[in-house]
């Protein structure tokens, strides 16, 4: 979010500094927070929409912040001592005032505010009232601006009023409510200026009749500009979609299947045939470019890039990176044009948990945001399709590696998905293997960051393929 074109208002600014010290110490517990472990130096209000006013009995308060956070130099940088400071994240945040928080609502507590124009309120997660959620999905219902936020939707879709609002409790890097088995709402938690993929590629897909990726009904944006904004200049916030009751997880049910001995080729040749198709429908409603020569050596540079800085910070993977590093090498000496040098808008974090089986046997696809960590600018650029390939051969690995390690089994179900890719897209992932293997590489090297800072537990999953990948044949036994 580009902090020169904003100016929190007064009134944003008091709002916050009521709230200051609560959401310092509330901020680190919620899963979503992408800082923790560093100290808070500052909050800072980037804007406030009282949705519901706090002299009403029950106030909603809509808040963007920014929060500034010390960063320790690299160990061995010669900085020691010198603190740097991190980005600034943007966070949203739904914000309940009451004078008195029922039982009921215990578990959403804030804390009770002091001092400023907030004094005297109860403030919690407004997420887990079902009437404040109820009044989220009303204000969706109606297209218009409330202060910096403006609300739009696809009147042809009928959103019924008064549907019962419940939060997701499953584990999820930002925040989603389901409403009535029809509707679920995902509020983007940490915010970027510009279209965030996980509205922009359904919107898209939706116009081109795509029925894989849950259509948005309705979504709001953020207005933060000065002037009249831009897509660029608009943050955003939430998207509205339906919701596959029933559905079954990919993660899930490779899982189950995989534990009964079932197999599980048959849907993952299906799921294959979903990808290409999503890509194709991508293809024809965004633009694509062929990458030349020049444009191969950078994106193979910037995956080198990516391991340096992986194996800076997870030392288990610096033996494996000259290893690694000749994928990177290999897919930079091939250059050229050809059908593989074909980029196109990809999902760009593309597992098996981002993949729902409705009852019907249909699979489709969610959560389009790209790796939450990449700046939205750079998730948003024309990728080779082979990205996500990589990403769905990955996951088959995680799940073969699920309690007893099976090679087979991925193997079966990596060859079934590119089968079923091949018979949409005429073209098999496996007829180039240097690009498959640097983008699987690549992947790998995000998956042991990913594991170090969030499941440590899980660091061995992908550091046996790294190991696999780098070429030492002793991976399969490390399992
Ligand atoms: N349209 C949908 N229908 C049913 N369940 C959904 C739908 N969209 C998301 N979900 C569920 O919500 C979970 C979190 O959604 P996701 O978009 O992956 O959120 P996040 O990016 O916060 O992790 C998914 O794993 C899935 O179980
Ligand atoms: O679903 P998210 O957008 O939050 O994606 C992140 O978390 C995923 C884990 O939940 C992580 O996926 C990795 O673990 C999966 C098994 O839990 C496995 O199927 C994937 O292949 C593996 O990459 C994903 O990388 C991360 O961005």
């Amino acid at each position: 979010m580009s902090e020169a074109a904003i100016h929190p208002s007064a009134h944003a600014t008091a709002l916050l500094a009521s709230l200051d010290p609560l959401l310092r110490q509330w901020l680190p517990r919620q899963r979503w927070f992408a800082g923790k472990g560093r100290p808070i130096s500052a909050l800072e209000a980037v804007a406030a929409t009282e949705l519901l006013p706090r002299s009403a009995p029950t106030g909603l308060l809509h808040l963007l912040l920014r929060v500034r956070q010390p960063m320790a130099p690299p160990q061995g940088s010669g900085l020691d001592g010198v603190i740097a400071e991190r980005p600034t994240d943007c966070y949203q945040l739904l914000i309940g005032m009451r004078r008195t928080l029922p039982p009921r609502l215990a578990p959403a507590l804030i804390g009770h505010v002091t001092e400023g124009p907030l004094a005297g309120q109860t403030v919690y997660d407004a997420l887990l009232d079902p009437r404040l959620a109820g009044l989220l999905l009303e204000r969706l219902r109606m297209p218009g601006r409330h202060g910096v936020l403006r609300f739009e939707r696809d009147m042809d879709v009928e959103i019924p009023s008064g549907l019962t609002a419940r939060p997701l409790t499953c584990e999820q890097s930002n925040s989603s409510l389901v409403y009535g088995d029809t509707f679920i709402l995902k509020l983007f938690r940490r915010v970027q200026a510009g279209l965030n993929p996980d509205l922009e590629l359904p919107l898209e897909l939706a116009r081109k009749g795509c029925a894989r990726v849950p259509a948005p009904a309705a979504w709001f944006l953020a207005d933060l500009a000065s002037g009249p904004a831009t897509p660029e200049e608009s943050c955003s916030l939430g998207v509205l979609q339906p919701y596959l009751a029933g559905a079954d997880d990919g993660w899930e049910l490779a899982l189950r299947m995989r534990d009964k001995g079932d197999a599980f080729t048959g849907e993952a040749r299906a799921l294959g045939r979903a990808t290409a198709e999503v890509h194709a429908a991508l293809a024809a409603a965004l633009p694509t470019v062929t990458l030349g020569r020049a444009q191969v050596e950078l994106v193979a540079d910037a995956m080198a890039e990516r391991l340096t800085v992986a194996a800076q910070s997870v030392p288990a993977l610096r033996p494996y990176a000259p290893g690694l590093l000749t994928a990177f090498e290999a897919l930079a000496d091939l250059g050229g044009a050809g059908p593989a040098w074909k980029a196109q808008r990809v999902h760009g974090d593309l597992h098996l948990g981002q993949c729902l089986r409705s009852p019907d046997g249909e699979w489709s696809l969610i959560d389009f945001e790209g790796e939450p960590a990449r700046p939205l600018a750079e998730r948003r650029l024309p990728q080779p399709p082979a990205r996500d390939v990589a990403g769905m051969l990955r996951s088959f690995d995680y799940a073969a590696s699920h309690g007893t390690w099976s090679p087979g089994w991925a193997e079966e179900c990596r060859a079934a998905y590119c089968s079923g890719y091949a018979e949409v897209a005429g073209r098999d992932p496996r007829t180039d293997p240097v690009l498959l293997r640097a983008h699987e590489t690549d992947k790998a090297v995000y998956e042991v960051l990913y594991e170090a800072r969030h499941r440590p537990d899980w660091l061995p999953v992908p550091l046996a393929a790294v190991r696999r990948l780098a070429g030492d044949g002793s991976a399969d036994e490390a399992h």
